[in-house]
């Protein structure tokens, strides 16, 4: 489909659900319109009424049809207006809703690597202000195109049937204006894109230093930081500044226009009036259709200029929306066909590297069997969570990648949903949200019991610490509830995907913020409760390691030693080496007894 084509359906698709109000709000606002250019007309018969000698003697002698017409004309256009703004408020907030909706599910859906390559504040900046602007563009303006076209149209009519050489002369100034607008339009248009590129990057640093306001308070960053924040603004500020500089000039100029346009109907028509081709009233009413013209045609320069925001501001939208999303496939169809394929797990001459295209894993082929443990160990950065991220499938393999195997299986055709619900992760930097710690711990499982939750905290060794705090597990987490340490948070995460029950599950260095002790009880409690589970512990201890089935030593992206703990121990390598620093005497002792 072209990138047009797209761009209209996505129009209707917002629109959904309220084409029948913007069509109300459009009819009732071009009845409003038509009514309103009446008064005119009213004027002018009862002015030449009055001059008019026998010609309108029965409307001077009865001015009260006037009167009530103007009444009427009043009323029904009121009553018309109200239905058009009532109406338009409808469509356009259920037009931003439709596109909050869609762009809030689709960046859900959007993988890992673009979420990598973009801004939290500029996708922030896109779903708020820039949804913001096409909303104010509906609701305010979209009308206002409709409305002008059909009151030039009207006005032009009722000019050209009172005196065609004054019509010539305000149809002149149509194309001047309507010119000098578009190329208002045109020079504007890229200098909202860069505004807007601003804002994002303003919004990206507020948005990184609230949330790392404790980095930045602990490295003294605060003057750098706040420097870094005055240099954007003033870019900012400067860009806006420049923004209304040049519509400061296009209003100033435009005045100059419609200003001369008004001069020339009143100089000529004084004439034509003076020279009896055209009535007194008739002059007034020409007068006035004239200066009812005049602000709509000025306003297109506004309503191009809003268009031009709002269709900056939709590419923006659309850039988002038009991202392509993780693959969908069908989870119901694979539970159906995969009921007995097992869980264990296949490496097999997996090549990665990240966007950047420096390779991460060189030729990493292992495998896991159903109900084993694997223990990971490995230096930072050796690509230990890339081996988890690309088997949950958060980054995909390409072609000529190697590939990984779930029960036999490509996990490239196992459905995404599946594989999610079914490997569980611990992530090394766990993230909680600002609810209560039930919340937290269920987010996985909404249905779980509450038994189940304090249960799943018991093996996590958390459930003493949640009783501790004022409102138990209904104490809130974050900014407006209870300051977790990190140990907490990570025994938080580890009794959320406990709670999933999943037949896999990876610890991706998911105990380093607790000690050894609880390290221990936490791993003790999580064999006794692990069903069949398939266990991958992540970590840099030796201790969290040593007793899993198997041991892999990551080094630079490769395997460098694989087996049991003894084996390992025996083989002089990397792993003994870290076991030798790593355990003192007193350790070692301990391990023995
Ligand atoms: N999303 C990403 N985009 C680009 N490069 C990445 C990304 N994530 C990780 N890397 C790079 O890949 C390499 C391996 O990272 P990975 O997180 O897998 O290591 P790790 O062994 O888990 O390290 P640590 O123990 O410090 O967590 C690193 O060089 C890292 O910089």
């Amino acid at each position: 489909m072209s990138k047009k084509h797209r761009k209209a359906d996505l129009v209707m698709r917002f629109f959904q659900g309220s084409k029948k109000y913007f069509l109300v709000a459009v009819l009732a606002s071009l009845v409003t319109t038509g009514l309103n250019s009446l008064t005119p007309q009213i004027f002018r018969f009862t002015v030449d009424s009055v001059l008019g000698g026998d010609k309108y003697k029965y409307l001077s002698e009865h001015l009260w049809i006037m009167a009530l017409m103007l009444v009427g004309v009043a009323l029904f256009s009121g009553a018309a207006l109200f239905l058009s703004r009532a109406y338009t408020a409808k469509a356009g907030e259920n037009f931003a809703k439709n596109m909050r909706d869609a762009l809030f599910s689709h960046v859900q859906r959007l993988p890992m690597e673009w979420h990598d390559r973009h801004q939290t504040g500029d996708i922030i900046q896109r779903c708020t202000s820039d949804v913001e602007v096409i909303r104010n563009f509906v609701v305010t303006q979209l009308l206002e195109v409709f409305r002008t076209v059909f009151l030039v149209a009207v006005s032009f009519g009722m000019m050209f049937s009172m005196n065609v050489k004054l019509s010539f002369i305000v149809l002149c100034f149509v194309p001047v204006v309507a010119l000098y607008s578009t190329i208002f339009y045109r020079l504007i248009a890229g200098r909202f894109t860069t505004a807007d590129e601003a804002e994002g990057e303003l919004s990206t640093v507020v948005q990184e230093n609230a949330t790392g306001v404790r980095v930045v308070r602990a490295f003294g960053r605060e003057k750098f930081e706040m420097e870094r924040f005055y240099e954007k603004n003033n870019a900012f500020a400067e860009l806006w500044i420049k923004l209304g500089t040049l519509s400061g000039l296009y209003w100033g100029i435009g005045d100059l226009i419609t200003g001369l346009q008004v001069v020339a109907v009143i100089v000529l028509g004084a004439a034509e009036a003076v020279h009896g081709n055209i009535s007194v009233g008739e002059f007034i009413a020409f007068a006035s259709y004239n200066t009812t013209l005049v602000w709509p045609i000025r306003g297109l320069g506004r309503i191009l200029s809003d268009m031009s925001k709002a269709g900056v501001s939709f590419e923006r939208v659309d850039y988002i929306i038009g991202a392509e999303e993780e693959a969908y496939q069908d989870k119901k169809e694979y539970e159906d066909q995969s009921r007995d394929q097992g869980f264990d797990i296949g490496f097999s001459h997996v090549n990665y590297g990240y966007k950047d295209g420096k390779e991460v894993l060189s030729d990493v082929t292992f495998s896991i069997p159903q109900g084993s443990t694997l223990g990971i160990l490995g230096g930072t950065g050796s690509g230990k969570s890339t081996i988890m991220q690309l088997l949950n499938r958060l980054y995909e393999l390409k072609e000529g990648q190697g590939n990984i195997t779930l029960g036999g299986k490509n996990i490239s055709e196992i459905p995404l949903e599946w594989i999610r619900k079914n490997v569980g992760m611990v992530l090394q930097e766990p993230f909680l949200y600002s609810r209560t710690i039930k919340e937290n711990i269920a987010a996985s499982v909404p249905e779980a019991s509450f038994e189940e939750i304090r249960q799943a905290a018991k093996i996590a060794c958390i459930d003493e610490a949640i009783m501790n705090f004022p409102d138990g597990y209904d104490t809130l987490v974050g900014e407006r509830g209870v300051t977790l340490s990190g140990g907490q948070r990570q025994r938080i995460a580890i009794a959320r995907m406990l709670l999933q029950k999943a037949p896999i599950m990876v610890f991706d260095d998911s105990l380093s913020a607790v000690d050894s002790q609880t390290d221990s009880k936490i791993r003790k409690a999580l064999l006794e409760n692990r069903r069949d589970a398939t266990v991958i512990l992540i970590s840099h201890r030796v201790t969290t390691l040593m007793s899993a089935d198997k041991i892999m030593v990551l080094n630079q992206g490769s395997i460098e030693e694989m087996g049991t703990h003894q084996e390992l121990i025996k083989q002089q390598g990397i792993y003994r080496k870290i076991y030798d620093i790593q355990m003192s005497q007193d350790d070692r002792m301990q391990m023995e007894v």
